[in-house]
């Protein structure tokens, strides 16, 4: 059955991956990121109506409240509702946590923790306003379950998504509203293009060094793609995963496992 979905972070990477994946399910998808992002988003948009989907390119940031307040409202006045909302913006930097200042923690924090615990409360109440249920799905990261050095302050906001995942499973599934998370290894986006730089730097190693590195310990032996992710959202935007809520599961290729 076909739902109205929205996917923030969605201008590139993941974000559009799933976009576009839930788009080939069959499904309506309004999408978000950022102004600076305008032009890539709006070429997503383009790309999911081509398909026969419905689609919204929504600006906003997902740290501000009163703008996802309104991207939620501009999504269910697009599409009709808002039966899943994907909260998949994020934002990354490689600190040693001796260097990592208030204004990186409080700045991190803002986007990885506070914009997907916005994301969440608007959507469910959205949802529950609309008295159906739905299916709130975040990003946290494999860093989640096992923090990478480097990444210190990125890994503190992904335990706190999984953490703010189980409870608002449990307050929410009595409006028959699930919620769940899903937990990357390494995926070859703009995101890791940049912690291979930063991690070349640091170490005094190429730029592609740091990356292949992290790669030999994946078990199945590459590193992932968005689509690869984009299919376990599937899963979780679908009927099949009704039962399941207050999940964070890695789709790592088993590098947890080194
Ligand atoms: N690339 C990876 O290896 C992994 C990524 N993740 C997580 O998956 C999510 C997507 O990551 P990637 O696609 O790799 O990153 P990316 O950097 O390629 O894309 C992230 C998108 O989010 C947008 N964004 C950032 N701040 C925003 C804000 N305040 N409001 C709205 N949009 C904003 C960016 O403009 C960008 O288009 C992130 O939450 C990330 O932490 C988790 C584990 C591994
Ligand atoms: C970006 C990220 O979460 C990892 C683990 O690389």
């Amino acid at each position: 059955m076909s739902k109205n979905v929205l996917v923030t972070g969605a201008a590139r990477g993941i974000g559009k991956g799933i976009a576009l994946r839930l788009a080939a399910d069959g499904h309506d998808v309004a999408v978000n990121d950022v102004a600076a992002n305008e032009a890539e988003l709006e070429a997503v948009a383009k790309e999911i109506r081509e398909t026969g989907r419905r689609s919204a390119a929504i600006t906003a940031d997902v740290s501000d409240p009163a703008s996802v307040t309104a991207m939620v409202a501009e999504t269910a006045d697009a599409l009709g509702s808002l039966d899943v909302m994907v909260a998949n913006a994020g934002i990354a930097q490689v600190l040693p946590l001796l260097e990592v200042t208030p204004e990186d923690w409080d700045r991190m924090m803002a986007v990885n923790a506070r914009g997907i615990f916005l994301c969440y409360q608007a959507a469910a109440k959205q949802m529950i306003r609309q008295g159906n249920g739905g299916k709130i799905i975040g990003a946290a990261s494999i860093v989640a379950h096992r923090p990478f050095a480097l990444l210190g302050h990125y890994s503190a906001s992904k335990w706190a998504v999984r953490g703010l995942t189980q409870a608002a499973a449990m307050e929410w599934a009595r409006h028959g509203i699930t919620v769940n998370a899903y937990c990357p290894g390494i995926v070859g986006t703009a995101m890791w293009d940049l912690i291979d730089e930063k991690l070349a730097e640091s170490e005094g190693i190429r730029k592609g060094q740091a990356i292949e590195k992290y790669s030999n310990l994946i078990h199945l032996g590459r590193v992932s793609v968005p689509e690869d992710v984009a299919a376990y959202v599937s899963y979780l935007a679908s009927p099949d995963s009704d039962y399941m809520t207050g999940q964070s599961v890695m789709i790592d290729g088993g590098i947890q496992f080194s």
